[in-house]
């Protein structure tokens, strides 16, 4: 039945990088957004592991078609029944050394649903104490959007770094998506100047719910993450955030008509020139 309410979480946590330790904080916390209700729960990027090297043996030997973090993400929707949108982990790609930032969505029957693979790599210099990023030394792009409807809502897939690629969004906007994702895992200097205004942008320009799940704190290997996990309703609205401290989860409900009233009333995909 298609719900016009809906009850959903972000988990806001600080991957470290053996998965198992990782697996198990977010499994605690989507307990957790349950317990508050939650029917669909939102994990950030690389929630597995964040900051590896070894992102191929992971994604080989932990992320594969039936290996441990599948199976525990898949037991845990059905066990929970809660829909698991989760964030993103390696993903052996067709090529050689590659992996992919996939951000698979289990249904709260346990099945996959979906994969949506990340599709702008962070290739970027930042002024922090890490200084350089480059995604595409062990990852490779996605080329696709990716919708997943879950208990009659229509999701809007993306990751991280493609918050600043409001094209992807715009494709969202035109399959009429309620709710836009983006589990990430922003950077503490880019997301204390750039977070906020880019997560209300798309909402704003899309008219649709924007749910954004953040990695928050210092890392294993030293990187500062901005938290500030948060959902933005699409009138532009915080709904609920969490601070830029740290770990922690959010539940709120979101009312999927004012999706509706916003678009009735400002109808800018019928206004759309070019
Ligand atoms: O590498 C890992 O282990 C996890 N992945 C990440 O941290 C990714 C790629 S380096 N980070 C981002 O996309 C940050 C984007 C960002 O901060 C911005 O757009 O300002």
């Amino acid at each position: 039945m298609t719900q016009t309410v809906i009850t959903v979480g972000l988990v806001q946590m600080t991957s470290g990088k053996a998965v198992q330790p990782n697996l198990r904080a977010a499994e605690a916390a989507i307990k957790r957004c349950v317990e508050q209700g939650a029917t669909t729960v939102l994990l950030p990027e690389m929630f597995v592991c964040l900051g590896v090297k070894n992102q191929v043996e992971i994604a080989q030997t932990q992320c594969q078609k039936g290996g441990p973090v599948r199976s525990q993400l898949s037991a845990l929707a059905k066990d929970f029944k809660v829909n698991i949108i989760a964030g993103s982990m390696p993903l052996m790609s067709s090529v050689e050394d590659k992996v992919l930032a996939a951000c698979l969505v289990f249904a709260a029957d346990g099945s996959e649903v979906c994969q949506y693979d990340k599709v702008h790599l962070f290739d970027v210099d930042v002024s922090d104490n890490k200084g350089r990023y480059r995604e595409s030394d062990t990852f490779i792009a996605g080329t696709q959007s990716k919708t997943v409807s879950l208990d009659g809502t229509l999701y809007g897939l993306s990751v991280c770094y493609d918050l600043r690629f409001p094209e992807l969004y715009q494709q969202y906007q035109k399959q009429s998506c309620q709710v836009v994702t983006v589990p990430s895992a922003f950077t503490y200097t880019t997301g204390q100047k750039h977070w906020l205004t880019l997560l209300k942008a798309r909402a704003i320009e899309t008219q649709s719910f924007v749910m954004a799940a953040n990695q928050v704190g210092t890392h294993e290997d030293g990187r500062i993450t901005w938290g500030q996990s948060i959902v933005i309703n699409p009138d532009g609205e915080i709904v609920g955030e969490l601070d830029s401290e740290k770990a922690g989860e959010l539940v709120v409900e979101l009312d999927l008509e004012l999706c509706q009233k916003i678009r009735q009333s400002m109808p800018l995909l019928k206004h759309k020139r070019l």
